[in-house]
């Protein structure tokens, strides 16, 4: 059980405000951090990484007091037994692969860096130095390196971000696996709703560092607070769909907008169709307008 209670005043473009986050996770869950821009979502990883302090908090992690303010306790990020993953990979550039990801291991295993290696299908290259292997490559050795020290809880910053789509697919398969497998307590931040919907089991949506929803991704993407007000149209580009809800890639004008609708509304689309988008009461309605394929 991770327990999380965070206020520290952050300085935004906009003027000061206070990230202000309580929230309890149970084992083995995967939590993704979603929200605007500079709405506190890197800032509250770090805190919990021990690399930032919040003006006030308390943090518990498998029973274990990381940081409490009022008692004055506050472990040092290395006493933290954590994993952590940024967008820019962040590898020792003189180890070898293998070297990397056995670094930080409580106990050395070479067994286990093979296994990892196995499973992320890198044995090939576990000779080599970071500065020899792909982006897509460097960010599958970050996690394999958070991974193979076993942390209480794994943190990953926009860990797909700087990939290519393809190779962001593949990893995202992976990290969830990886989280299956080893069943570490996982914090992402992500941008994306397909990381939403294809990773989380809850998702918490903060916005100016105030939680603006927290539940399943379902209750998170479709509640009523998520919209703002808008009405657009444009040409259906691709629908992604993943369990009971769809993701439409929508062309307006040179914008490409990404839109969530359930999977009844979706099976009625085609790519190539002319939509409307439009929200009523804060919650969006989609409708056709056009079909090519009603001409052909
Ligand atoms: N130690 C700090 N003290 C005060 N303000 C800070 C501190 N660290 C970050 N900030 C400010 O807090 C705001 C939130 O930053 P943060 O990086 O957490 O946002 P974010 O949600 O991760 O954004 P992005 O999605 O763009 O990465 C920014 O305006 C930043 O300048």
């Amino acid at each position: 059980m991770i327990r999380l209670y965070v206020r520290k005043r952050l300085h935004g473009p906009g003027g000061d405000f206070l990230l202000d986050v309580e929230l309890e996770v149970s084992d083995a869950e995967f939590l993704l951090i979603f929200g605007p821009s500079g709405a506190g979502k890197t800032t509250l990883l770090r805190i919990i990484a021990g690399l930032e302090k919040p003006d006030e908090g308390y943090l518990e992690v498998d029973g274990e007091v990381w940081h409490d303010s009022k008692r004055g306790i506050n472990l040092p990020p290395q006493k933290r037994d954590v994993g952590f993953v940024f967008q820019d990979y962040a590898l020792f550039p003189n180890m070898t692969v293998a070297e990397n990801i056995a670094y930080g291991m409580k106990r050395k295993d070479p067994q286990k860096v093979l296994e990892l290696l196995r499973l992320a299908k890198m044995e090939a290259l576990k000779d080599r130095k970071p500065s020899e292997l792909s982006g897509g490559q460097k960010q599958r050795v970050a996690l394999l390196r958070a991974t193979a020290r076993e942390p209480k809880l794994l943190l990953l910053d926009e860990p797909l971000s700087a990939l290519d789509q393809e190779t962001a697919i593949a990893l995202r398969d992976e990290i969830k696996a990886f989280q299956r497998k080893y069943r570490i307590p996982t914090f992402m931040v992500s941008h994306s709703i397909e990381d939403v919907l294809r990773l989380a089991d809850r998702v918490l949506r903060i916005e100016n560092g105030r939680i603006k929803a927290f539940g399943t991704p379902r209750e998170v993407l479709f509640s009523r607070e998520w919209s703002p007000k808008f009405s657009l149209t444009g040409v259906l580009l691709e629908k992604v769909c993943v369990d009971v809800a769809c993701i439409l890639s929508i062309a307006v004008g040179s914008e490409l907008v990404q839109v969530v609708v359930d999977k009844k509304t979706a099976q009625e689309l085609s790519v190539g169709d002319t939509l409307l988008v439009s929200t009523k009461a804060f919650v969006p309605v989609v409708k056709k307008l056009h079909s090519p394929h009603l001409n052909t």
